[in-house]
């Protein structure tokens, strides 16, 4: 199901925008107004549930921490379980992690080993709320696909499009961004 121009302006308008955050030349992209605002987070969990609803998915796999907002409610709303990829060392379980590189530095995130083992080749949506350089969606993608899942698309908020991200990301899985950031 596509957005309207309308809907897309409601998402658009509630995401504020904080300059030179965390550091100069940074535009930081605030979605706890998103979140704070009922008709904006209404019709962006809408619009998601519609265009998934038909993808039979399994499971729902959130980034740590802003992935989890959206992905716990889009799994509840779509009746499947919902799977938290974490930065190192937060999760109890064993865990298979996965190392990327930041801007300045390497990070590294994890899942459960058995994350997804109830479901053979368990169909998975990765969900975070912005791509940036798509260094942590490639890797929550490589995750998912390592623990014998199917990482069969990763959904965005906000794309920013000015940066590789996407097209890295593109070659590994499908990718889908609400809204798009040039
Ligand atoms: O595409 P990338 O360059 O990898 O950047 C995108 C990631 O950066 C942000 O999370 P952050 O690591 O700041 O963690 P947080 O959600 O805990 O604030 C954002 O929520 C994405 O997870
Ligand atoms: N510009 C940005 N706004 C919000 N979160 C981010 N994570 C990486 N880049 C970001």
């Amino acid at each position: 199901m596509t957005l309207s121009q309308t809907e897309r302006k409601i998402i658009e308008n509630s995401i504020r925008d904080i300059k030179d955050f965390p550091q100069p030349g940074i535009v930081f992209k605030d979605i706890t107004t998103l979140l704070n605002d009922k008709e904006a987070y209404g019709v962006l969990m809408n619009h998601l549930y519609h265009r998934y609803k038909e993808y039979n998915l399994d499971y729902i796999a959130g980034i740590d921490a802003r992935g989890f907002i959206f992905g716990a409610a889009l799994a509840q709303m779509l009746g499947i379980g919902f799977v938290p990829i974490r930065k190192k060392g937060k999760l109890p379980y064993t865990t298979i992690s996965e190392k990327y590189s930041l801007e300045y530095g390497v990070d590294e995130i994890e899942v459960h080993i058995d994350a997804f083992s109830a479901q053979k080749d368990a169909k998975v949506l990765v969900i975070d709320d912005l791509i940036a350089t798509g260094g942590t969606a490639n890797a929550a993608a490589t995750l998912v696909n390592q623990s014998g899942a199917q990482c069969v698309e990763c959904c965005f908020i906000i794309g920013l499009s000015f940066l590789d991200g996407v097209k890295n990301l593109k070659e590994k899985t499908q990718v889908y961004s609400v809204i798009e950031v040039n």
